[in-house]
Protein backbone atom coordinates (compact mmCIF):
# COMPACT_ATOMS: atom_id res chain seq x y z
CA UNK A 1 0.00 0.00 0.00
CA UNK A 2 1.74 3.59 -1.13
CA UNK A 3 0.16 5.69 1.52
CA UNK A 4 1.43 9.69 1.65
CA UNK A 5 -0.52 12.93 2.97
CA UNK A 6 -0.47 15.81 0.80
CA UNK A 7 -1.75 18.54 3.37
CA UNK A 8 -4.68 17.35 4.81
CA UNK A 9 -5.45 14.90 2.47
CA UNK A 10 -4.23 11.70 2.82
CA UNK A 11 -3.99 9.49 -0.31
CA UNK A 12 -3.74 5.63 -0.29
CA UNK A 13 -2.94 4.00 -3.29
CA UNK A 14 -3.16 0.01 -3.45
CA UNK A 15 -0.42 -1.28 -4.77
CA UNK A 16 -0.16 -5.35 -4.74
CA UNK A 17 0.14 -6.43 -8.33
CA UNK A 18 -0.89 -8.37 -10.70
CA UNK A 19 -4.88 -7.37 -9.36
CA UNK A 20 -4.95 -5.92 -6.03
CA UNK A 21 -6.43 -8.90 -4.59
CA UNK A 22 -7.16 -8.25 -1.16
CA UNK A 23 -5.61 -11.18 1.18
CA UNK A 24 -5.28 -11.55 4.90
CA UNK A 25 -1.61 -9.97 5.08
CA UNK A 26 -3.37 -6.94 2.44
CA UNK A 27 -6.12 -6.55 4.18
CA UNK A 28 -4.61 -6.21 7.53
CA UNK A 29 -1.93 -3.14 6.14
CA UNK A 30 -5.30 -1.87 4.84
CA UNK A 31 -6.83 -1.68 8.00
CA UNK A 32 -3.92 -0.12 9.79
CA UNK A 33 -3.19 1.89 7.64
CA UNK A 34 -7.09 3.78 7.29
CA UNK A 35 -6.70 3.46 11.29
CA UNK A 36 -3.65 5.38 11.18
CA UNK A 37 -5.22 7.91 9.09
CA UNK A 38 -8.75 8.49 10.79
CA UNK A 39 -6.20 9.21 14.15
CA UNK A 40 -4.44 11.57 12.24
CA UNK A 41 -6.05 14.86 13.68
CA UNK A 42 -4.55 16.87 10.93
CA UNK A 43 -6.16 14.09 8.20
CA UNK A 44 -10.09 15.43 6.95
CA UNK A 45 -10.01 13.52 4.08
CA UNK A 46 -8.72 9.92 2.34
CA UNK A 47 -8.26 9.24 -1.69
CA UNK A 48 -8.24 5.68 -2.13
CA UNK A 49 -6.93 4.73 -5.81
CA UNK A 50 -4.84 1.97 -7.65
CA UNK A 51 -0.70 2.24 -8.46
CA UNK A 52 -1.82 -0.65 -11.06
CA UNK A 53 -2.55 0.48 -14.79
CA UNK A 54 -6.03 -0.50 -15.58
CA UNK A 55 -7.46 -2.23 -12.66
CA UNK A 56 -8.74 -0.82 -8.82
CA UNK A 57 -8.53 -4.03 -7.03
CA UNK A 58 -9.96 -7.72 -8.28
CA UNK A 59 -11.76 -8.13 -4.66
CA UNK A 60 -10.83 -10.38 -1.67
CA UNK A 61 -8.07 -13.01 -2.79
CA UNK A 62 -10.36 -16.24 -4.02
CA UNK A 63 -7.41 -18.33 -3.02
CA UNK A 64 -7.79 -17.57 0.42
CA UNK A 65 -11.60 -19.40 0.02
CA UNK A 66 -10.45 -22.01 -1.75
CA UNK A 67 -9.32 -24.98 0.35
CA UNK A 68 -8.53 -22.74 3.15
CA UNK A 69 -6.99 -23.17 6.57
CA UNK A 70 -10.32 -22.93 9.00
CA UNK A 71 -8.36 -20.74 11.48
CA UNK A 72 -6.85 -18.49 9.22
CA UNK A 73 -10.19 -18.25 7.26
CA UNK A 74 -12.02 -16.88 10.01
CA UNK A 75 -9.23 -14.11 10.68
CA UNK A 76 -9.51 -13.50 6.85
CA UNK A 77 -13.17 -12.56 6.99
CA UNK A 78 -12.72 -10.50 10.13
CA UNK A 79 -10.39 -8.39 8.47
CA UNK A 80 -12.78 -8.35 5.65
CA UNK A 81 -15.53 -6.83 8.02
CA UNK A 82 -13.25 -4.44 9.56
CA UNK A 83 -12.36 -2.89 6.36
CA UNK A 84 -16.24 -2.24 5.39
CA UNK A 85 -16.42 -0.86 9.51
CA UNK A 86 -13.60 1.33 9.26
CA UNK A 87 -14.27 2.60 5.63
CA UNK A 88 -18.21 2.87 6.03
CA UNK A 89 -18.00 4.87 9.38
CA UNK A 90 -14.71 6.58 8.65
CA UNK A 91 -15.76 10.17 10.12
CA UNK A 92 -12.48 11.77 7.41
CA UNK A 93 -14.44 12.49 3.60
CA UNK A 94 -13.29 9.81 1.65
CA UNK A 95 -13.35 9.61 -1.80
CA UNK A 96 -13.02 6.47 -4.62
CA UNK A 97 -10.81 7.39 -7.62
CA UNK A 98 -11.33 4.18 -9.09
CA UNK A 99 -9.30 4.04 -12.33
CA UNK A 100 -9.83 0.56 -13.59
CA UNK A 101 -11.52 -2.65 -12.96
CA UNK A 102 -13.69 -3.08 -9.52
CA UNK A 103 -15.40 -6.82 -9.07
CA UNK A 104 -16.75 -7.40 -6.06
CA UNK A 105 -14.54 -6.60 -2.85
CA UNK A 106 -13.13 -3.89 -5.02
CA UNK A 107 -16.87 -2.56 -5.68
CA UNK A 108 -17.11 -2.89 -2.08
CA UNK A 109 -14.31 -0.69 -1.30
CA UNK A 110 -15.50 2.49 -3.09
CA UNK A 111 -19.16 1.99 -2.61
CA UNK A 112 -17.96 2.44 1.36
CA UNK A 113 -16.48 5.74 0.42
CA UNK A 114 -18.35 9.15 0.03
CA UNK A 115 -17.99 10.02 -3.51
CA UNK A 116 -17.07 7.72 -6.32
CA UNK A 117 -15.11 8.79 -9.66
CA UNK A 118 -14.25 6.75 -11.81
CA UNK A 119 -12.24 6.54 -15.40
CA UNK A 120 -14.42 4.98 -18.55
CA UNK A 121 -14.45 1.72 -20.03
CA UNK A 122 -14.16 -0.86 -16.68
CA UNK A 123 -16.12 -2.47 -15.01
CA UNK A 124 -17.67 -2.80 -11.23
CA UNK A 125 -20.34 -4.66 -9.90
CA UNK A 126 -20.62 -7.35 -6.75
CA UNK A 127 -20.35 -10.01 -8.62
CA UNK A 128 -20.21 -12.73 -6.16
CA UNK A 129 -23.12 -14.99 -7.71
CA UNK A 130 -21.11 -15.76 -10.66
CA UNK A 131 -18.53 -17.50 -8.25
CA UNK A 132 -21.60 -19.34 -6.71
CA UNK A 133 -21.13 -17.39 -3.39
CA UNK A 134 -23.30 -14.93 -1.43
CA UNK A 135 -22.56 -11.72 -0.79
CA UNK A 136 -23.45 -11.27 3.04
CA UNK A 137 -26.04 -8.67 4.35
CA UNK A 138 -23.96 -6.06 4.59
CA UNK A 139 -22.24 -5.97 1.22
CA UNK A 140 -26.39 -5.62 0.13
CA UNK A 141 -27.42 -2.76 2.61
CA UNK A 142 -24.15 -0.87 1.14
CA UNK A 143 -25.22 -1.25 -2.59
CA UNK A 144 -28.68 -1.22 -2.01
CA UNK A 145 -27.92 2.31 0.01
CA UNK A 146 -25.98 3.66 -2.81
CA UNK A 147 -28.91 2.74 -6.21
CA UNK A 148 -32.28 1.92 -4.60
CA UNK A 149 -33.60 -1.46 -3.76
CA UNK A 150 -34.62 -2.98 -7.16
CA UNK A 151 -31.90 -1.91 -8.77
CA UNK A 152 -29.43 -3.52 -5.60
CA UNK A 153 -31.55 -6.46 -5.67
CA UNK A 154 -31.19 -7.35 -9.45
CA UNK A 155 -27.95 -6.30 -9.86
CA UNK A 156 -26.88 -8.71 -6.65
CA UNK A 157 -28.99 -11.27 -8.02
CA UNK A 158 -27.25 -11.73 -11.95
CA UNK A 159 -23.46 -10.73 -10.39
CA UNK A 160 -24.10 -7.87 -12.54
CA UNK A 161 -20.94 -5.96 -13.75
CA UNK A 162 -21.45 -2.48 -14.73
CA UNK A 163 -19.86 -0.82 -17.47
CA UNK A 164 -18.57 2.65 -16.19
CA UNK A 165 -21.43 4.14 -18.05
CA UNK A 166 -23.86 1.93 -16.68
CA UNK A 167 -22.54 2.33 -12.85
CA UNK A 168 -23.22 6.52 -13.92
CA UNK A 169 -26.65 6.00 -14.63
CA UNK A 170 -27.73 3.74 -12.07
CA UNK A 171 -25.65 5.79 -9.53
CA UNK A 172 -23.31 3.65 -8.85
CA UNK A 173 -20.67 5.51 -9.28
CA UNK A 174 -21.12 9.69 -9.00
CA UNK A 175 -18.85 11.16 -12.17
CA UNK A 176 -16.71 9.44 -15.11
CA UNK A 177 -13.78 11.36 -15.41
CA UNK A 178 -10.64 10.49 -17.97
CA UNK A 179 -7.64 8.60 -16.45
CA UNK A 180 -5.26 11.46 -16.35
CA UNK A 181 -7.75 13.77 -14.69
CA UNK A 182 -8.92 11.13 -11.92
CA UNK A 183 -6.70 12.72 -9.13
CA UNK A 184 -7.00 16.41 -9.85
CA UNK A 185 -10.95 15.27 -9.67
CA UNK A 186 -10.82 13.43 -6.61
CA UNK A 187 -9.28 16.64 -4.88
CA UNK A 188 -11.90 18.83 -5.99
CA UNK A 189 -14.41 16.32 -4.84
CA UNK A 190 -12.78 16.59 -1.02
CA UNK A 191 -12.56 20.54 -1.54
CA UNK A 192 -16.75 20.70 -1.65
CA UNK A 193 -16.62 18.24 1.18
CA UNK A 194 -13.89 20.01 3.46
CA UNK A 195 -16.47 23.43 2.68
CA UNK A 196 -18.89 21.69 5.32
CA UNK A 197 -18.03 22.02 9.02
CA UNK A 198 -16.39 18.12 9.96
CA UNK A 199 -18.73 17.56 12.66
CA UNK A 200 -21.70 18.47 10.93
CA UNK A 201 -20.53 16.66 7.71
CA UNK A 202 -19.67 13.81 10.46
CA UNK A 203 -23.04 13.68 12.31
CA UNK A 204 -24.77 13.63 9.35
CA UNK A 205 -23.14 10.74 7.80
CA UNK A 206 -23.14 8.82 11.10
CA UNK A 207 -26.90 9.30 11.41
CA UNK A 208 -27.42 8.00 7.48
CA UNK A 209 -24.80 4.72 8.10
CA UNK A 210 -24.59 4.21 11.88
CA UNK A 211 -27.61 1.49 12.02
CA UNK A 212 -26.41 -0.48 8.99
CA UNK A 213 -22.19 -0.51 10.87
CA UNK A 214 -24.23 -1.54 13.89
CA UNK A 215 -26.51 -4.31 12.47
CA UNK A 216 -22.88 -6.11 11.56
CA UNK A 217 -21.23 -5.21 14.90
CA UNK A 218 -24.42 -7.16 16.48
CA UNK A 219 -24.35 -10.08 14.41
CA UNK A 220 -20.38 -10.19 13.92
CA UNK A 221 -19.26 -13.34 15.39
CA UNK A 222 -22.58 -15.16 13.55
CA UNK A 223 -21.45 -13.51 10.11
CA UNK A 224 -17.89 -15.29 10.49
CA UNK A 225 -19.29 -18.84 11.84
CA UNK A 226 -21.87 -18.05 8.40
CA UNK A 227 -18.91 -17.46 6.42
CA UNK A 228 -17.06 -20.19 7.16
CA UNK A 229 -19.35 -23.00 7.20
CA UNK A 230 -20.40 -21.56 3.85
CA UNK A 231 -17.22 -21.55 2.02
CA UNK A 232 -15.96 -24.72 3.52
CA UNK A 233 -18.91 -26.44 1.77
CA UNK A 234 -17.97 -29.18 -0.33
CA UNK A 235 -20.32 -27.83 -3.29
CA UNK A 236 -18.97 -23.94 -3.05
CA UNK A 237 -15.06 -25.14 -2.77
CA UNK A 238 -16.13 -27.47 -6.26
CA UNK A 239 -17.77 -23.80 -7.58
CA UNK A 240 -14.68 -21.83 -6.49
CA UNK A 241 -12.36 -24.23 -8.16
CA UNK A 242 -14.30 -23.90 -11.47
CA UNK A 243 -14.10 -20.00 -11.38
CA UNK A 244 -10.59 -19.51 -10.70
CA UNK A 245 -10.23 -22.49 -13.88
CA UNK A 246 -12.30 -20.47 -15.65
CA UNK A 247 -10.25 -16.97 -14.52
CA UNK A 248 -6.87 -19.22 -16.20
CA UNK A 249 -8.66 -20.43 -19.40
CA UNK A 250 -9.54 -16.84 -19.93
CA UNK A 251 -5.82 -15.80 -19.74
CA UNK A 252 -4.72 -18.41 -22.19
CA UNK A 253 -7.45 -18.11 -24.26
C1 LIG B 1 -19.62 -15.72 1.13
C2 LIG B 1 -18.74 -14.87 0.29
C3 LIG B 1 -18.78 -13.47 0.56
C4 LIG B 1 -18.18 -12.47 -0.38
C5 LIG B 1 -16.99 -12.87 -0.91
C6 LIG B 1 -16.24 -12.37 -1.89
C7 LIG B 1 -16.16 -11.14 -2.51
C8 LIG B 1 -15.01 -11.13 -3.50
O1 LIG B 1 -14.37 -10.13 -3.59
S1 LIG B 1 -14.64 -12.55 -4.41
C9 LIG B 1 -13.50 -12.02 -5.65
C10 LIG B 1 -14.24 -11.74 -6.90
N1 LIG B 1 -13.35 -11.20 -7.90
C11 LIG B 1 -13.47 -11.50 -9.17
O2 LIG B 1 -14.34 -12.23 -9.59
C12 LIG B 1 -12.42 -10.91 -10.07
C13 LIG B 1 -11.79 -11.97 -10.90
N2 LIG B 1 -10.74 -11.40 -11.74
C14 LIG B 1 -10.98 -10.79 -12.91
O3 LIG B 1 -12.09 -10.62 -13.35
C15 LIG B 1 -9.77 -10.33 -13.66
O4 LIG B 1 -8.63 -10.97 -13.12
C16 LIG B 1 -9.54 -8.81 -13.62
C17 LIG B 1 -10.60 -8.11 -14.49
C18 LIG B 1 -9.57 -8.26 -12.22
C19 LIG B 1 -8.15 -8.52 -14.23
O5 LIG B 1 -8.05 -9.08 -15.50
P1 LIG B 1 -6.62 -9.25 -16.18
O6 LIG B 1 -5.87 -7.98 -16.13
O7 LIG B 1 -6.85 -9.86 -17.53
O8 LIG B 1 -5.81 -10.25 -15.22
P2 LIG B 1 -5.97 -11.82 -15.11
O9 LIG B 1 -7.38 -12.24 -15.15
O10 LIG B 1 -5.03 -12.46 -16.08
O11 LIG B 1 -5.45 -12.06 -13.61
C20 LIG B 1 -4.05 -12.04 -13.27
C21 LIG B 1 -3.82 -13.07 -12.19
O12 LIG B 1 -4.55 -12.69 -11.01
C22 LIG B 1 -5.42 -13.77 -10.63
N3 LIG B 1 -6.62 -13.21 -10.01
C23 LIG B 1 -7.53 -12.38 -10.55
N4 LIG B 1 -8.46 -12.03 -9.67
C24 LIG B 1 -8.15 -12.66 -8.52
C25 LIG B 1 -8.74 -12.69 -7.22
N5 LIG B 1 -9.84 -12.01 -6.91
N6 LIG B 1 -8.15 -13.44 -6.28
C26 LIG B 1 -7.03 -14.15 -6.56
N7 LIG B 1 -6.41 -14.16 -7.77
C27 LIG B 1 -6.98 -13.41 -8.73
C28 LIG B 1 -5.70 -14.50 -11.94
O13 LIG B 1 -6.16 -15.79 -11.69
C29 LIG B 1 -4.33 -14.46 -12.57
O14 LIG B 1 -3.52 -15.42 -11.92
P3 LIG B 1 -2.37 -16.23 -12.68
O15 LIG B 1 -3.08 -16.99 -13.79
O16 LIG B 1 -1.78 -17.13 -11.65
O17 LIG B 1 -1.43 -15.19 -13.22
Amino acid sequence: MLTFKESCIGVMKLSKPPVNSLNLEYLTEFNIAIEKLENDKSCRGVIITSALPKIFSAGLDILEMYQPNTDRLRQFWTQVQQLWINLYGSQVATVAAINGHAPAGGCLVSLSCDYRIMAPNYTIGLNETQLGIVAPFWFSDTITNTIGFRKAERALQLGYMFTTDEAKACGLIDKIVPPDQIMAVAHEEMKKMFAVPDFARQITKNQCRKQFIDKLHAKRDADTDNFVNFITKDSIQKAMGKYLESLKKRKSG
